[in-house]
């Protein structure tokens, strides 16, 4: 209602109740009044319905066709998927992992007719949003609207859902991170030009002006369940929680067979991106032999400085990095018919073909001159065939609503995923010999890559998983050693609606269900509880 009546010019939104908020940082000063300019935030914990509330609100936008208004963003490409969104770095125009960052020119014409029309934006996941990543999207959008760069966002209403004891960003600190400790530290040496944009950043998440907060449980129906997960936020899970998880780790008489229906279709979700490759090469080399049908393994085509690389050992490494390392093209992609994928890069983006999209593969289009049986990797069987020239493959979309396929002698739900291209770097010290190491350097390598830009999805990070709704879910409690983080618990058990829609995949310690959220996570949530208050006394009419 805050949203909708703003869109439809409620005054009460409109007259700078707020109280005369000043940031100073450096020379960069932001008034906090706002002027009527909505700085929303909707945190709520797991299954609250933040991703429904999104779509709602989508909704009402094109009800009252005002879509060209609004742009909705996510960090990941799941994310971002889940609300028909995209995901913030392709709406910068940046790459993954890039090392060039976007020039952002004042009186850049491109950039203001992408951000005319646009008035609010809705940032979904804000747990896994960087302050740096904020701040950039901050200085686009300043500049894209040709505004004095003090008004926080360019003057764009926007709206941000989350929850903060959800995963956070890989590469960039979070926005809830706290600066009055380090900076006193470090008083008496400059900030570096980074540092200055997560202060300016985290200088926008202060001026937050209106939280609502979601707190009715839509997506768990299991009360204990629900109580138990509550409890875990908090890092106060009693042994009785412990044990009652106990009771669905597998092998258990009361747990079902991973081998059997519906588990044996259960996505499963672990923690590392090596383990994921691994595990879904297994589910795939299965389902073949199940099947009855020779694997069939699209090979990658890796070039350096536009020629065809001989060297096996090189070969070999390229194709066995894991995707996260190579831009997500998968070095060997298996296919089997009727195989869970999801899409790596933005294809058609219009069409919601994005980085994030889920569909089941169905056929892979070939050259059939391309195709050996030269082992390649000890993780397929002997007569795995190897397809080293692809040329598309067809996937069923499980869920579109855009894409309407008009291709002869095609379902209208299958759609040709071709071929992608993308550039990456790789370190190659470990396979020089010895005599060719030059101590402390790194033999680095630039790589050109053209593969299918699609990944099995029988394995999943947890990271991924985040904000999906899962029907029934395999899930790994045993960390890696170096995490403390309460959201690697958090995030894989709160996917499903019931606790017997999962199953924990091996024993592990009570001690990870006593994570705590750290010191900034809960500062945070107590500063956003306090503007709640402050909201529903200024809405008290909807919130009786
Ligand atoms: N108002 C509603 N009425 C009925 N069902 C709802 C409502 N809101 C959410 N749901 C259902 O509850 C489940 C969880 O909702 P949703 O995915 O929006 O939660 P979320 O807060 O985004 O979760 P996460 O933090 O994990 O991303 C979904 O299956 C959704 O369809």
């Amino acid at each position: 209602m805050i949203i909708t009546s703003h869109l439809d010019g409620d005054k009460r939104c409109h007259t700078g109740m707020f109280t005369l908020q000043v940031v100073i940082i450096r020379n960069i000063m932001f008034i906090g009044d706002n002027d009527g300019q909505l700085i929303m935030c909707i945190p709520g914990c797991g299954g609250t319905g933040k991703s429904q509330l999104i779509r709602a609100i989508t909704k009402y936008f094109f009800v009252t066709k005002r879509m060209y208004m609004m742009r909705k963003l996510a960090p990941t490409g799941i994310a971002a998927a889940e609300i028909d969104g995209m995901t913030i770095h392709s709406f910068l125009g940046e790459q993954r992992n890039s090392r060039k960052p976007r020039t952002i020119k004042p009186g850049d014409s491109k950039l203001e007719k992408e951000w005319r029309l646009v008035e609010y934006l809705i940032i979904d996941e804000m747990s896994m949003v960087g302050l740096t990543l904020l701040a950039k999207l901050n200085r686009i959008i300043s500049a894209g609207k040709h505004v004095d760069p003090q008004i926080p966002f360019g003057g764009v209403n926007v709206i941000i859902f989350g929850d903060y004891l959800q995963y956070r960003p890989v590469y960039d600190v979070p926005l809830h991170t706290d600066f009055s400790l380090s900076s006193r530290k470090k008083s008496s040496k400059l900030l570096t030009e980074k540092e200055i944009q997560q202060r300016v950043a985290r200088s926008l998440i202060l001026q937050i002006n209106y939280v609502v907060k979601l707190t009715q449980q839509m997506r768990t129906e299991d009360l204990q369940y629900l109580q138990l997960l509550e409890r875990l936020r908090q890092g106060q899970c009693t042994y009785d929680d412990y044990e009652l998880l106990l009771t669905r780790v597998a092998g258990q008489p009361s747990v079902g067979s991973l081998k059997e229906h519906p588990w044996n279709k259960a996505p499963i979700l672990v923690f590392r991106n090596e383990v994921r490759t691994q595990l879904n090469y297994k589910a795939a080399v299965h389902n073949a032999k199940q099947l009855n049908h020779s694997l069939m393994v699209c090979v990658a085509q890796d070039t350096c400085k536009g020629r065809t690389i001989e060297d096996q050992i090189l070969i070999k490494k390229l194709l066995e990095l894991p995707d996260s390392k190579t831009e997500h093209l998968p070095g060997l992609l298996p296919f089997v018919p009727g195989m869970p994928v999801i899409l790596t890069q933005n294809i058609a983006t219009e069409l919601g073909l994005i980085n994030g999209t889920s569909g089941i593969f169905r056929q892979l289009v070939y050259d059939t001159d391309s195709v050996s049986t030269d082992m390649l990797s000890e993780a397929f069987p002997n007569n795995t065939q190897y397809v080293h020239r692809p040329l598309y493959a067809l996937i069923e979309l499980t869920r579109s609503s855009k894409i309407e396929c008009n291709l002869e002698q095609l379902e209208p739900n299958l759609v040709p995923i071709p071929l992608m291209e993308q550039t990456f770097r790789v370190d190659i010290t470990d396979i020089l010999p010895k005599d060719k190491r030059k101590s402390k350097h790194k033999a680095i390598l630039s790589i050109k890559r053209r593969a299918m830009t699609l990944v099995p999805a029988y394995c999943i990070t947890t990271h991924k998983s985040q904000g999906q709704t899962l029907n029934k879910v395999v899930i790994d409690l045993k960390l890696p050693n170096d995490t403390d983080d309460i959201a690697a618990v958090y995030v894989p058990l709160s996917r499903v609606k019931r606790l017997v829609d999962l199953i924990i995949l091996r024993h592990f310690d009570y001690k990870v269900l006593t994570i705590k959220p750290s010191k900034s996570q809960l500062a945070e949530m107590e500063r956003l509880d306090k503007l709640y208050l402050d909201t529903q006394t200024r809405f008290s009419q909807w919130f009786q």
